[in-house]
Order: C-alpha cells, then sequence, then structure tokens
C-alpha cells in the first residue's frame, strides 16, 4: 500500500453499519472506495479537499483504546445534479477506524500536509439580529457555529447592535487578532464592514484583513455574485478560507467623507425602489419586486450630466495603485489615492479630456454603475462582470415606458440577458463624474447638494411633459446625497472570501477540475433556472399594491395623467 493509502473500516452520518474500506489521498481529494457488500450504494466516494470544513482526531491519553485509531472528516457533500436550489449541499459525516493509532496519526499529518483541512484562522463573526427579516441569528446558531466547531478556527461572535454598528466595529478592531471579518447578514453590513476598515489610518494594512459574508439578509448580491448559493455553502467558504481581489468603488463629494461601495451605485428608477423597498421589509427578498414595480408604474425621469473616463486612463492608473496621497496637514487624512478630487470643485464646468460627456442625455430614468454580476439574490444582471477586473460597468437609459422596462425585469431577471434587451446602454469606464441638476446647478454651492424635492420647472421637460426628480443616490442599498459625485475604482483594492472550487489553484489533475466544473455549472445553473413564472407571479401581486398606488395617487398626479405620461399620449 502507498503512503498515501489507509486501510480502514468507515461509516457514514447516514449509514450506521461500518465496512472495510482504502482511502487515498491525493493532491485534491480524499477517496473512500467501500469494499463489496456494504450497505453504502456506491463504492467509491471523491470527497474534495475543497468540501472538507473539519475533522476530529483522538486528542489525549485519557481517549478510550477504541477512540485513539478514530478520525472523523466533516465535509460538505453536493448531490448532483440537484444542485441547483441551496438544498443541494448538505453536511455529512465519515468516521474511519485505523487498525493502529499510527497510522491514524500518519493519516492526519498526511492529509494535513496535502492542504486537505482548513488552516486555523481567527474569524471575527458579526451577525445582524435585525438582517432580512430577522433571520441572520437563527442562521448563526444552527448553521454557522455547528460547522465551525470542528474547523480549526477561532471564532469570536458579535452581534450589531445598531445601524451602522460594523462600521465603527471595523474601524477599531484590533488588526493583530483578527485575520477575517465575516457578517451574517446582508450586503449592507458587508458595506459597512469595507467602510470602516477603509476609514482607519492604517487603511492600506486593514485592506488585507479578508472580508467574507453568510448570507442572511434580503438582497444578498454579493454572495449570490461570488456563488454563494445557500449559508452552507458560505461556511464552508470562510472555512476553507480561499480569497480573490475585490475592485472597490470610491465615491467622492465636496466637504463629506468619502464613501466605498463593493456592489453598485444606482440613480434613478432603481435606486428610489431600492430605497424605498425598505418599508416593505416585512417581505423578504419579495420587497425588491414590490417596491420595483410601484415605482415602474410611476416612472420619472432624473436630470443631470454624467461624465465618463475611458477605461484606459483607469487602467494605466492602476499601475500605480494604492499610493497613498501625501499628506497636506497634519490633519489630512490618508486614505486610498483620488487622481481626480479636483473635479468636485464647482468652478470646473466640463471636466478636461479624456472625460466626455455621455451625449443627449440630459434625463435619466435610470443609471447603474455595478461591480457584480448579481444586484440581488434573485436579480441576475449579467456574467459581463467581474468584481475584480478593475472595470467599472454603467448602465443608463432614458426610457419612460412602462412597459419596455417591465418586460426585462419579468422575462430576464434570472437569466443574465437583462442588458441584451434594447433598454439600457453599456459603458465600460475608469470613472464617473456625476452631476444632477437641470443645469448641473447645485442648491446648496458648499456641498453641490440638490435639495428641491419636486423638482419638474425645466422649460426642456415641460415642454416633452417630463416627470422630473432629483432623485436619490444608492450606494450598495444605502441612501447618499444627492450631489456632483466622483466615482473611481481602485482595483483589487481588497480581499474577499470566494468558493475555493470557483477559484481553485492551477494544477494538473482532471478529476478535480471535472469535479469543479460540475459544481460551477451547477451554481450557474441555480443562478439562471428560478423560473420566469416567479416573475409573473410577483408581478400580478405587485399590480395589486401599484394600483392602489395609483389611486391614493402619492405623486399628486391624478390616473388620468399618469396614464397619459406612460403610454406617452
Ligand atoms: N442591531 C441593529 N439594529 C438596527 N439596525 C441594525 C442593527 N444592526 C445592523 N443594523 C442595520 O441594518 C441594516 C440592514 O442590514 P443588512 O444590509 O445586513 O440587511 P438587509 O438590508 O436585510 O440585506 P441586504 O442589504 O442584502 O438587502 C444596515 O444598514 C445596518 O446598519
Amino acid at each position: 500500500m502507498s503512503p498515501n493509502q489507509f486501510q480502514v473500516k468507515v461509516s457514514f452520518a447516514d449509514h450506521q453499519r461500518a465496512s472495510e474500506a482504502r482511502l487515498s489521498l491525493s493532491t485534491h481529494e480524499l477517496t473512500i472506495h467501500t469494499s463489496k457488500g456494504s450497505d453504502i450504494n456506491t463504492t467509491t466516494i471523491q470527497v474534495p479537499y475543497s468540501c472538507i470544513y473539519g475533522y476530529e482526531a483522538p486528542a489525549d491519553k485519557s481517549t478510550e483504546d477504541n477512540d485513539k485509531n478514530k478520525v472523523v472528516v466533516h465535509y460538505v457533500a453536493f448531490s448532483e445534479p440537484d444542485l441547483r436550489n441551496p438544498s443541494a449541499a448538505k453536511r455529512t459525516t465519515a468516521q474511519f477506524l485505523f487498525e493502529r493509532t499510527e497510522d491514524a496519526g500518519r493519516f492526519i499529518q498526511t492529509a494535513r500536509d496535502l492542504g486537505a483541512f482548513p488552516k486555523p484562522k481567527r474569524i471575527l463573526l458579526l451577525v445582524n439580529p435585525n438582517g432580512g427579516v430577522g433571520k441572520a441569528k437563527r442562521i448563526s446558531d444552527s448553521v454557522v457555529k455547528p460547522m465551525l466547531q470542528h474547523s480549526g478556527l477561532t471564532v469570536n461572535e458579535q452581534y450589531t447592535e445598531y445601524g451602522r454598528h460594523a462600521v465603527d466595529i471595523a474601524a477599531k478592531v484590533d488588526l493583530d487578532e483578527v485575520d477575517s471579518l465575516v457578517v451574517v447578514s446582508g450586503d449592507g453590513v458587508l458595506h459597512e464592514v469595507v467602510n470602516g476598515l477603509l476609514s482607519r489610518p492604517d487603511w492600506d494594512r486593514a485592506r488585507k484583513t479578508s472580508i467574507g459574508i453568510v448570507p442572511a439578509g434580503s438582497g444578498n448580491a454579493i454572495a449570490a455574485s461570488l456563488g454563494i448559493v445557500s449559508q452552507l455553502v458560505a461556511t464552508l467558504t470562510v472555512v476553507r478560507g480561499e480569497t480573490s481581489k475585490l475592485d472597490i468603488f470610491s465615491l467622492s463629494q465636496l466637504n463629506r467623507p468619502r464613501i466605498y461601495s463593493m456592489l453598485s451605485f444606482s440613480w434613478g428608477m432603481m435606486a428610489d425602489a431600492d430605497i424605498e423597498s425598505d418599508n416593505y421589509r416585512w417581505l423578504g427578498p419579495l420587497r425588491f419586486d414590490v417596491a420595483g414595480f410601484i415605482r415602474m408604474i410611476r416612472l420619472r425621469r432624473y436630470p443631470g450630466k454624467v461624465y465618463v473616463l475611458p477605461p484606459k486612463h483607469q487602467q494605466s492608473h492602476s499601475t500605480a495603485k494604492h499610493q497613498l496621497t501625501p499628506p497636506q496637514s497634519p490633519s489630512h487624512k490618508r486614505e486610498p489615492e483620488s487622481r481626480f478630487q479636483h473635479l468636485l470643485d464647482s468652478n470646473i464646468k466640463e471636466p478636461p479630456k479624456p472625460w466626455s460627456v455621455i451625449p443627449n442625455m440630459p434625463f435619466y430614468s435610470m443609471l447603474l454603475l455595478l461591480n457584480c454580476p448579481n444586484v440581488g439574490e434573485t436579480i441576475f444582471f449579467t456574467n459581463t462582470i467581474r468584481f475584480n477586473d478593475g472595470i467599472m460597468r454603467l448602465w443608463y437609459s432614458a426610457e419612460t415606458r412602462f412597459w419596455k422596462i417591465l418586460m426585462p425585469f419579468i422575462f430576464d431577471q434570472q437569466n443574465g440577458k437583462m442588458v441584451e434587451r434594447d433598454l439600457m446602454k453599456d459603458l465600460e469606464c475608469g470613472g464617473i463624474l456625476i452631476v444632477p441638476g437641470v443645469e448641473g446647478e447645485p442648491d446648496d454651492p458648499s456641498t453641490h447638494k440638490v435639495t428641491e424635492p419636486d423638482w419638474v420647472t425645466s422649460p426642456a421637460a415641460k415642454a416633452q411633459n417630463i416627470y422630473q426628480k432629483p432623485g436619490l443616490f444608492d450606494v450598495d442599498g444605502e441612501l447618499m446625497p444627492t450631489a456632483r459625485t466622483l466615482i473611481e475604482v481602485h482595483p483589487s483594492l481588497m480581499n474577499i472570501l470566494v468558493p475555493e472550487w470557483l477559484y481553485h489553484k492551477d494544477d494538473d489533475n482532471s478529476t478535480a477540475r471535472a469535479h469543479e466544473a460540475a459544481v460551477i455549472q451547477a451554481i450557474k445553473a441555480q443562478q439562471k433556472v428560478r423560473s420566469s413564472f416567479g416573475g409573473i407571479l410577483v408581478a400580478a401581486t405587485a399590480v395589486a399594491v401599484a394600483a392602489a398606488a395609483i389611486i391614493l395617487s402619492a405623486d399628486g398626479h391624478s390616473p388620468v395623467e399618469f396614464l397619459r405620461s406612460t403610454l406617452q399620449l
């Protein structure tokens, strides 16, 4: 028998009777060959190391004789081909009884050397008891903590106690004591962790601390974008500790602290709907569909100008990435470099070349900047973006016909083809300057903030019967002032925990690749398959709510006026 092979008696969590088996440890997986006559259906079980989240081995002399030869391996099994729904991933255990204690020890040592077991790390788990519909605590207790128990990780759990508490925690956490900050919540708390870490005087060190997410919010766009389909897979991801680079956008406004985003920025219909969806939080993920539908049938246009920087100018910038801005005064706060901060000065009416304005677009109905493929757990926008490609993706539209906007949201919400419809224009860029307002004139010169609640008076708008609003600025689901805003990309600024099989290192083992490819394919399929029927059902529910909204005429328009403007009569 080769040094990486072992003879054992094996029993599985769901099969009580032990049977003879041969174990082999390769570079990437543990294979269990059970002997004929066992009560286990399959005779060969492959457990990729990427699916092992812990083990138990006899630790002390007082252990019973029999237990000294025992090793228990905890792993996640995917029940192919049913990987399409999150319940396809299942926790399980295999218990091995070796003939001799030395064999058990040799097995553990060999498995460790080959990277089969998770490496020890210190995790700070931030649980938002209010995340989603208040399910985060239950998820932490029933899924996350039981899985972490045998992982070898040192875990500290902390509940967030108020809005933006995670910013304060991340801003103060002792980086010598923590390797990863993991949130059990939605995108909002992860956004706060990013901002807390990057607001620190030692941000250049803090940015290297890996961040992770166990989806327990209502949107969960980041987790879905990473291919994390369940809390179980998310916890496995945390335990295995594989990371990928993560691009970050910075959003600068005059005389305000800078905000950082890992997911999205939006303005217009989608932003209004996202922020307004907070009123329907009790609906869980459905809140976005209902708020979106209501906003769609009361479509507005949002006046302003948007300037873009071509991506190659950002690319050359990326070679000098993460440089510190030289301190100008003792009070000057060091932060990731901004090359275009001067464009926030209102004396600069038009940014110079290579910046250019988006032509013929004084009015928008929606504008979306994305760093990830998903804008929500159930909204798979496009597969043309990666969160580590160093480029910003901008979509915008001036469309205000209700049905034109509704169609992609019903039929293409989960198939990644939303952007292929003739609704939105698509741009790659390295930076964006947004100047909201009819003529770019801010209401408040010191902040450039647009404050008019109902901005409907421009002659051009009146002539076209356009119903306008300054609109809301939404960054990662959080509100920010509607004001002149500079958005820049900081390529690969942070590290995020990702499922190992999606980003495995280059190896030449075809079995590992085949297994991993199957998992990837299944996860992608899972993102696409949720039927459009769900969308139609949601739309039907939303129609009822929306009809009430029209009758109540929240924005002061009568239903007749509304129909006329919607149908462009
Ligand atoms: N103890 C708390 N009490 C009240 N609010 C809290 C508390 N802890 C965190 N929050 C706030 O809850 C908000 C929502 O959190 P989070 O984004 O994680 O959940 P979600 O909105 O349901 O999910 P998603 O952002 O994915 O839609 C955050 O803005 C955060 O500041």
